[in-house]
């Protein structure tokens, strides 16, 4: 299979672990007669600097010429007081509304060998194996009005019953497909929009008697999430709630740099990146956890390209270099052997090369 991949390493650690997820592509190509061309394009405070727009029209031609898309990260201090749309994180909310990539699969798993990092106690965090599925394209983040002054702001949460129906549906299916769980997260005790979020769940359900499905609000979706993080299946939601919650529950496995996430439109075209972002803290010190950006592109061979057998290779060597002992210096307490991104990179390939 020959396939062409736009590739925006974006900014910070970005860049760092999109080379990570490449290099195991590459591998991944070599052991099973595949080949990746990769078309890099500029997305963020890089894009910016480069050309003055955080999304500039040759990337999203690039994309548009490509069979998926490999996402780093974007963002850092130098553009921090950019006026909002030279701010780079409008590149990214601009290429998710561009590709309609309404629905964003964030799975969460919790690592055996990694548990001991885990602020949860082992028993709680354990057996955790969910799918929180984000609603990417609508909501707070794109609604309009939208702006402030000195001495007032506004922000716009519009929902359409199409907009909420598209990512519900798509839940449903995955629930049906795994452990046949569904909890609906919304605000419907006070939020219009998670009224009618609320009756199309209800709406569509009646199409999946199969899927055992729960509303929780959110606010006590975030207290369950840590409390009992193994009862969850599949978790829909709105954008901004999201967004929250999967970064709570990234604690569970012990860091945020575990977790990936897959961008899709309806027909399956997709765009994958790890859920952390740029990480000016650790940037350019070769330290960052590749691991979530290594998930994402397992996720892309799977998703975009029906690449099950290389996709499930990808997670089994992950897993393997984890239980073997290894991790990043996120992990450094837990007296595993801790290594680079390039050389927990470099296990992970050696891995799939058998
Ligand atoms: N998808 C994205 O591009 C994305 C996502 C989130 C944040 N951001 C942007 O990134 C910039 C920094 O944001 P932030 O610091 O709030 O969030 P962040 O996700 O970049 O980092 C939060 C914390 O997690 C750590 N971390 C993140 N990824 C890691 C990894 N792979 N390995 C080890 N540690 C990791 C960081 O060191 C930091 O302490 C901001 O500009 C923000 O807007 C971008
Ligand atoms: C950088 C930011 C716009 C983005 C979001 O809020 O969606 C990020 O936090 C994410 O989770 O991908
Ligand atoms: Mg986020």
């Amino acid at each position: 299979m020959k396939k062409q991949i736009a590739v925006l390493r974006g900014d910070g650690i970005g860049k760092e672990v999109t080379d990570a997820a490449i290099a195991v592509l590459e591998t991944i190509g070599r052991r099973f007669d595949h080949e990746f061309e990769w078309k890099h394009g500029l997305i963020g405070g890089g894009a910016i600097d480069e050309t003055g727009q955080p999304l500039p029209d040759e990337t999203i031609q690039l994309c548009e010429q490509s069979d998926a898309i490999l996402l780093g990260a974007v963002g850092g201090p130098k553009w921090d007081q950019n006026p909002s749309h030279l701010r780079p994180e409008k590149g990214l909310l601009q290429i998710r509304k561009h590709f309609e990539l309404s629905v964003n699969l964030r799975p969460v798993k919790a690592y055996q060998s990694l548990l001991a990092v885990s602020p949860l106690k082992e028993d709680v965090a354990k057996d955790v194996d969910m799918v929180i599925v984000r609603e990417l394209t609508g909501g707070l983040y794109f609604g309009e009005p939208s702006h402030h002054d000195d001495k007032n702001a506004v922000d716009t949460l519009l929902y359409s019953r199409e907009e909420i129906e598209r990512v519900v549906v798509h839940a449903f299916e995955l629930a049906k497909q795994r452990r046949g769980k569904l909890n609906s997260v919304d605000k419907a005790n006070v939020l219009e929009s998670s009224k009618l979020w609320r009756k199309v769940v209800e709406d569509v359900a009646k199409r999946y008697p199969e899927v055992e499905y729960e509303h929780t609000i959110v606010d006590a979706a975030a207290m369950k999430l840590i409390t009992y993080p193994s009862t969850f299946d599949v978790i829909v939601t709105e954008n901004m709630f999201g967004d929250i919650l999967s970064d709570e529950a990234s604690v569970i496995t012990g860091s945020l740099g575990m977790l990936p996430s897959a961008s899709l439109r309806v027909d399956g075209f997709g765009l994958y990146e790890p859920v952390h972002g740029s990480a000016p803290d650790i940037a350019g010190q070769n330290i960052a956890n590749p691991v979530g950006a290594i998930l994402s592109a397992a996720m892309m061979l799977r998703s975009s390209f029906g690449l099950f057998e290389e996709a499930d290779a990808i997670e089994a060597a992950v897993q393997k270099i984890l239980e073997a002992g290894y991790c990043t210096s996120e992990f450094k307490n837990i007296g595993r052997e801790v290594l680079s991104t390039t050389d927990m990179t470099e296990k992970i390939v050696n891995e799939l090369e058998g």
